[in-house]
């Protein structure tokens, strides 16, 4: 599991670690940062760097780190932005050989000791004329650039929203300290750490605000048959999804429920259409459409106008149900079932009475509050997808690619976290393990290029077994 925590949590952390005071957690911190610096190098003799240096800790870690790039045979200059510079750390620079600096041009990697968790979002004027002398991108403007390696957190972002105001820089590599924070993890925020690599500083940490599963934590939670189960044992799920408008929806949804992880996929058109279950059928000969039992729905994927209606009937069955799509603007509160919500922004969005930008730019909050409002698990979809419950929780995945950015994608994940929901995982870990399927099966099926939702559908049973022990 990866996890982040707030600033208040690391803070505390801090304060109760027995090596602050005597400054062993910022030689921990700078050691880590010195060689993440040196590997995405390939060395240090010769190298040109240079430290951008704040006038916080964040500053006194990218001057301990140069101390020890300078140590090593690196060229290091170090910028100061502030009068105030962590005094440690200069004199460290100093007797080691690096220089101070008040311009620099030139540089193979910018260190990015600007400000860290202790700073205000936005960057100040002096910090951006710096970068733009370096060519370190801040915000979205493009042009040539060394690498940017970014000290604890791209200067300029919020530690703990995953929200962007004003500018920032954007990383090749951040590396952060004790635990990851919420901005490495959620976006739009994630979108300027590049890789995030994680130095362990020996803090004591409490739950976490975000957490992302790993392959490991799938490996776990993934529904497995034993030696009695029998198709019934191992769950039901219930398509409700397509129609005459959208028969693709139905045949995609379906695919997404039967990747062999449940006993049984039943398949109902939500109008009730014949031709929509016989080509059902005609490609997944395994669905039956016949009435009866089932252990979770999903409702609403290319569900038109009859959605609202599947919908009341899927909730009267009692059985936990997976909101999709058209399905979606039935939901004005509380269901009567255990349910996850699936909407992308523009769904969410109105499910919220708010505009779609608003959601993208704050996609923590929109989904806590919708988790909280709707009492309900609610995924919502985007590069980093979240999976928030009322309770509090949240998870974020981390897998795909984005050329899963494509039409009836959503309906496969759906028609998957239904079938997880069916095989007995509750919602929140329905949600989240089938999100992370998603995205593996889609990394794998698109192999850096092009992708159809069919295709993803096709990977997701190759994805469920890559991450079982070898038998
Ligand atoms: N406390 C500890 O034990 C450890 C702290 N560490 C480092 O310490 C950092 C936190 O240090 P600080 O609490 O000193 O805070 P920071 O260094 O993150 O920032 C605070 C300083 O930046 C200035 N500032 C605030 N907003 C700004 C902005 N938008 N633009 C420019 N300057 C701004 C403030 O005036 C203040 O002097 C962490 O991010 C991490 O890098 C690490 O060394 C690990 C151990
Ligand atoms: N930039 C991106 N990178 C990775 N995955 C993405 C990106 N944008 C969207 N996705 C994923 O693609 C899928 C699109 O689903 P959705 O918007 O519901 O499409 P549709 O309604 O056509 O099925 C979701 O799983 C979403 O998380
Ligand atoms: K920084």
């Amino acid at each position: 599991m990866r996890h982040a925590h707030t600033v208040a949590q690391v803070r505390a952390a801090e304060e109760a670690s027995p090596d602050l005071a005597s400054g062993v957690l910022m030689q921990r911190a700078a050691r880590g940062l010195a060689h993440a610096v040196i590997d995405l190098l390939g060395g240090a003799y010769g190298r040109r760097v240079v430290l951008l240096v704040g006038s916080g800790d964040n500053g006194g870690d990218a001057l301990y780190a140069g101390a020890y790039l300078a140590r090593r045979g690196a060229l290091v200059d170090a910028w100061l932005l502030s009068e105030r510079a962590h005094p440690g750390g200069l004199a460290a620079l100093r007797a080691a050989g690096g220089r101070t600096v008040a311009s620099a041009a030139r540089a193979d990697v910018v260190v990015d000791g600007i400000v860290g968790i202790g700073g205000r979002p936005g960057l100040r004027r002096e910090a951006v004329a710096a970068c733009r002398a370096l060519g370190v991108r801040v915000g979205a403007d493009e042009h040539a650039r060394p690498l940017v390696v970014s000290v604890d957190l791209p200067s300029g972002l919020d530690a703990d929203t995953g929200r962007v105001e004003g500018s920032h820089v954007m990383a090749d590599l951040t590396v952060t300290f004790g635990t990851e924070k919420v901005a490495h993890l959620v976006d739009p925020a994630a979108a300027a750490c590049g890789t995030v690599h994680l130095v362990d500083i020996g803090l004591d940490l409490p739950a976490a605000a975000v957490e992302a599963l790993q392959q490991a934590d799938v490996a776990t939670l993934l529904p497995v048959p034993e030696g009695a189960d029998h198709k019934y044992t191992r769950g039901v799920v219930g398509v409700r999804a397509g129609s005459a408008t959208y028969p693709g929806a139905a045949r995609l949804c379906v695919a997404g429920a039967a990747s062999g992880l449940v006993g049984m996929v039943r398949f109902r058109a939500v109008d009730g259409d014949e031709d929509t279950a016989r080509r059902v059928v005609a490609a997944r000969p395994e669905v039956v459409t016949n009435a009866g039992r089932v252990q979770a729905w999903v409702v609403g994927s290319g569900g038109g106008d009859r959605a609202a209606d599947a919908l009341a009937e899927a909730v009267g069955d009692g059985v936990p149900v997976v909101v999709d799509a058209d399905a979606l603007a039935a939901v004005d509160g509380p269901l009567a079932v255990p349910a996850v919500l699936t909407p992308h922004a523009g769904e969410l969005a109105q499910l919220l009475g708010m505009e779609r930008a608003e959601v993208e730019a704050d996609q923590l909050s929109a989904v806590r509050r919708a988790a909280d409002r709707f009492g309900a698990v609610v995924l919502l979809k985007g590069r980093r997808t979240l999976v928030a419950e009322p309770a509090g929780r949240v998870r974020v995945n981390t897998t795909g690619t984005p050329w899963l950015a494509t039409a009836g994608a959503g309906d496969v994940l759906a028609g998957l976290i239904g079938s997880l929901l069916a095989a007995g995982l509750d919602p929140f870990d329905a949600a989240s393990v089938g999100c992370w399927l998603h995205g593996a099966a889609a990394t794998a099926a698109s192999a850096g290029g092009p992708l159809t939702a069919s295709a993803v559908a096709d990977a997701l049973s190759a994805a469920v077994r890559r991450v079982l022990p070898t038998p």
